[in-house]
């Protein structure tokens, strides 16, 4: 089997690790635009901004972060393509235990620490549909867009994630930044990949569907006293319109309008920019020095339902 088999349906959600988990569960609901459907449990929270089962779930930690990122494949052959890939190459692949599985609303599942940078990759195919259709409140949220992981060696991970997942680098910002596509999603990136001392968090981010929401975001941010770290600005890789904030624990979420999107086959060449400032943002905007610090990996544990 090659690699060609891999295919992903889409970035499918965020695992966080949040210290204060009403406090979050406010700031998402309120601030971000996220619905919450369902709390099972104290110590988690399903929050939705698509009609599936979740996009994103908090879990209550001592130490904010990533707790997982799922990956939703295009089919249950793709999801025995990378398991059976990653098996070959010795990466072990923990089977989630059917009660989380159940929990989740996704199906047959597995998790694997992406090598490079400890981070934990869930893989599914199947996930539930809400009970009802996502209605947006303030902000016309049109889907989770993608997270950017900061890596100690950004070309192992770029290639890890090339060679043995089959994601395709759209652009990189020489030295900074990696922007990968997971294929055959068009959207320009899922996943990108900074360099950096050590692998954290550098930021999760939600794509609008009006110029409108991110301008509103900027004044409601600014009123709510949320830490606005960059923007607003325009993004020379993927030409998004951005806006970066805090979220109670300071880590970093992106709100993007546009986005570049990619033929399944023909997709133009990768482009290396410069390493500066106007690579990151048209407009000569400057990030404020909070962005992407605060979020730690976590490992996974023993046991898959870690
Ligand atoms: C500043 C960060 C890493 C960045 C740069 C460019 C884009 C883009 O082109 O969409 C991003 O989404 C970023 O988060
Ligand atoms: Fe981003």
């Amino acid at each position: 089997m090659t690699i060609d088999a891999i295919r992903y349906r889409r970035l499918g959600y965020v695992g966080l690790n949040v210290s204060d988990l009403d406090a979050s569960v406010n700031f998402y609901e309120t601030l971000v635009g996220l619905k919450m459907d369902q709390r099972p449990q104290s110590d988690m929270a399903f929050l939705r901004c698509s009609d599936r089962h979740h996009d994103v779930v908090l879990y209550k930690s001592d130490t904010p972060g990533v707790k997982r990122v799922g990956w939703q494949m295009e089919s249950e052959a793709a999801l025995d393509a990378i398991e059976a890939h990653l098996t070959s190459i010795g990466i072990a692949c923990h089977p989630v235990a059917a009660s989380e599985s159940s929990e989740l609303g996704i199906g047959r599942a597995f998790r694997m620490t992406e090598p490079t940078t400890g981070a934990t990759f869930e893989f599914y195919h199947e996930m539930e549909a809400a009970p009802d259709a996502f209605q947006p409140t303030h902000t016309k949220i049109a889907r989770l867009g993608h997270i950017v992981l900061s890596s100690a060696d950004r070309s192992a991970t770029e290639s890890f994630l090339m060679d043995e997942m089959n994601f395709r680098v759209s652009d990189r910002i020489h030295g900074m930044v990696t922007f990968m596509r997971c294929f055959p999603n068009p959207f320009h990136h899922s996943l990108g990949v900074g360099s950096a001392g050590k692998p954290g968090l550098n930021h999760v981010n939600f794509m609008v569907t009006e110029m409108g929401d991110i301008g509103k975001a900027n004044n409601r941010m600014k009123k709510a006293d949320v830490p606005i770290v960059y923007g607003i600005g325009k993004h020379p890789p993927s030409e998004s319109v951005f806006l970066y904030f805090l979220d109670p624990d300071g880590m970093t979420i992106e709100y993007s309008y546009g986005m570049e999107e990619f033929p399944e086959t023909d997709p133009r060449m990768p482009r290396e920019m410069p390493a500066s400032l106007e690579s990151i943002d048209y407009w000569e905007g400057v990030p404020d020095p909070r962005m992407g610090k605060v979020g730690v990996l976590e490992p996974l544990g023993e046991r898959a339902e870690s």
